[in-house]
């Protein structure tokens, strides 16, 4: 019988497993020379998001300014004396459709970097290091290094450079950067196929394992004694904006709960499906989630009984691999919810606009309510 006592350890050590750390930032989705939306940003938000979708809990650090508009789960840190991140993403019109979109990115307004002194004296079981402007520094990730067990990290907190003068965002080689030498105490290192060029994919793969994932021909895994390449979901893509980190959520969050790397992914690839299909931060419909949670218990289960190793992470495709991504589709094809649509009336923030020229709405914009959030999605039909 479990006492009371232990059931509250029990819960706090649940309640202290991952440290998620990256900035919130305001992003401005632009296509055609017009604001398409305006939505609460960051890999750290889209993480959470699934997160709490799986009922996962964790710890985030991150930093915003004054003037950040959202109300989120993970309180940030407020700096009162800058502004919050800002991102404006340029789409290139001609490859609207499902195919991966082509985006500019500029980074028009950067917060405080998160230093090794803003992370909890706590430690973690895993640890995710998520940046998106340059916020986590090398002396950051070492930290989070010293303080959690398993350490993944987005491979654009540590390749991307702003450009001075407007903010464009350019990608450097992984190696000419100083998380380097950090890379052997890492766990896992996820890139999109885009960044993955700019890493020696077969050095890095002797010291940690590497997620390449690949818009919507899924992704592979890759470590020190072999590679899979993990099937993705049919997705009628309207916003690629979060899907890597999405992606990201799901499959840490499939391993913290005890699924093997290839179910895991798996998990990611489903969560980063069901992200590219909605603007900004998606909403997940309720009955699909709870299905989800339900067959992840099963599987872990099923998973116990076949597996022998006590390895950190297993690699190898376990038993029923497939049947689980046959699950994951047909619990997928569940009718999403509908989601509220309001005409927008007047713009309650145009917060965003105001800080470059960016031209002003063309038409009416819809609002999608997201209930983790009580600021709506500013859409633009
Ligand atoms: N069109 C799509 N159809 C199905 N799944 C997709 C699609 N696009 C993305 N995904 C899923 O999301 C994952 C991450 O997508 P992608 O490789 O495009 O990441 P990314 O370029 O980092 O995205 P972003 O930077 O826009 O967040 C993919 O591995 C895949 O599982
Ligand atoms: O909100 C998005 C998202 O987090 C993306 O992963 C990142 O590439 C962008 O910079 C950010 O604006």
């Amino acid at each position: 019988m479990v006492t009371t006592a232990e059931s509250a350890a029990h819960k706090s050590q649940q309640q202290s497993r991952v440290l998620i750390v990256g900035n919130y930032c305001h992003d401005v989705l632009i296509q055609n020379n017009a604001v398409k939306a305006v939505s609460l940003g960051g890999a750290a938000s889209f993480i959470s998001n699934v997160f709490n979708g799986l009922s996962v809990s964790c710890n985030l650090v991150s930093k915003v300014g004054e003037d950040f508009k959202y109300t989120v789960s993970y309180t940030p840190i407020v700096i009162p004396t800058l502004k919050t991140t800002v991102f404006h993403s340029y789409f290139d019109p001609g490859l609207h459709g499902n195919d991966h979109q082509d985006r500019i990115l500029k980074r028009v307004c950067a917060c405080d970097p998160i230093r090794p002194s803003d992370l909890p004296d706590t430690r973690f079981k895993y640890g995710m290091g998520v940046g998106v402007g340059g916020e986590i520094l090398p002396e950051t990730l070492e930290r989070m290094i010293e303080i959690c067990d398993v350490v993944f990290a987005d491979i654009q907190a540590l390749i991307r450079v702003f450009d001075s003068v407007d903010g464009t965002v350019k990608l450097v080689k992984l190696e000419e950067t100083g998380f380097y030498p950090l890379l052997p105490r890492i766990g896992v290192l996820k890139a999109s196929s885009e960044e993955a060029v700019f890493m020696d994919v077969e050095e890095v793969r002797k010291w940690c394992c590497v997620v390449v994932t690949n818009g919507k021909h899924g992704c592979k895994v890759y470590w020190k004694d072999g590679e899979l390449g993990i099937s993705p979901f049919l997705a009628n893509q309207d916003d690629p904006t979060g899907a890597g980190d999405s992606f990201f959520g799901g499959f840490v969050a499939g391993l913290v709960q005890g699924l093997a790397v290839p179910d895991a992914a798996l998990l990611g690839n489903l969560f980063g499906s069901l992200s590219v299909e909605q603007v900004g931060l998606p909403k997940f419909d309720t009955r699909l989630l709870q299905r989800v949670k339900d067959e992840v218990q099963r599987r872990k289960m099923q998973c116990l009984l076949h597996e022998k190793s006590d390895d950190e992470l297993k690699f190898l495709r376990p038993v029923g691999h497939e049947q689980f991504h046959t699950f994951l589709v047909a619990a997928r094809l569940i009718t999403p919810c509908s989601i509220e649509e309001h005409q927008w009336n007047s713009p309650s923030s145009t917060m965003e606009m105001e800080q470059t020229a960016v031209p002003h709405y063309t038409k009416q914009p819809k609002l999608l309510a997201n209930p983790m959030y009580e600021e709506p999605i500013q859409r633009v039909e």
